[in-house]
């Protein structure tokens, strides 16, 4: 696997305006991004989100998961703190793709739970990697991340790869009664370290802009 550094740019949004770095991975020609704010190079533990694309989740507001949600908080948070970074990994749908990711809601949409369907499809439940999530830190200058999850396989697998996680932060955020179900199965079958008492609820419309 080679991970290739290509370009980095500002990125404003509405709660910081990041350094956006581009990645691309010669193994799979698939494109990832790296968001920073502050010096994150200093050798201090920095927050950090390493969150998997979810189009749905992330761009078109879907309320059958937590993602968008999650992925707003965590930005939110590294700008409240002024300092971290966001790897935002291309693989969509837990790693089997969008289109199977369609594939997999229709069979929620009969009575499935996100597990059954991707086994139904043929597909292991989660099949991400996080390796390529080390290049990047390195290229990044980041040493040690306090990450925001509450997936405890997401830290094995970044530890296993040689990610020093030094902390776990809880991220539980856009409870709603389109992803109360999904939620209780990450929790129950997935191994998720979170109770729906946890959450916040979702509002209406949770775009902040300023300015
Ligand atoms: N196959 C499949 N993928 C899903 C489904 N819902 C969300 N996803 C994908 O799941 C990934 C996000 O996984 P999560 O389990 O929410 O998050 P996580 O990264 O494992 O854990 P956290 O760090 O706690 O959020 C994204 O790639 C989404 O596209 C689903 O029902 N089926
Ligand atoms: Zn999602």
């Amino acid at each position: 696997m080679t991970i290739r550094f290509i370009a980095a740019s500002r990125l404003p949004t509405p709660w910081a305006t990041f350094t956006m770095h581009g990645f691309e991975d010669d193994a799979t020609g698939k494109d990832h991004i790296a968001l920073t704010l502050g010096d994150v190079s200093d050798g201090a533990p920095v927050l950090g989100r390493v969150h998997s694309e979810c189009l749905t989740g992330d761009a078109l507001f879907s309320m059958r998961c937590d993602c968008g949600y999650q992925l707003q908080e965590a930005l939110k948070r590294i700008a409240s703190e002024g300092r971290g970074v966001l790897l935002y990994l291309r693989q969509e749908g837990r790693g089997i793709g969008l289109l199977n990711k369609i594939r997999a809601y229709h069979l929620q949409d009969q009575g499935a739970d996100t597990v059954e369907a991707n086994e139904q499809l043929g597909f292991g439940a989660d099949m991400r990697r996080y390796d390529l999530c080390v290049p990047m830190l390195e290229h990044l200058g980041v040493t040690a991340l306090k990450l925001m999850t509450n997936n405890p396989r997401k830290v094995d697998a970044l530890t296993r790869d040689g990610v020093n996680v030094v902390e776990r932060q809880p991220i539980t955020t856009g409870l709603n009664p389109h992803n109360e179900q999904y939620l209780a199965t990450k929790a129950g079958k997935l191994g998720h370290m979170m109770a729906l008492d946890d959450f916040t609820q979702a509002s209406d419309v949770d775009i902040e802009r300023k300015g």
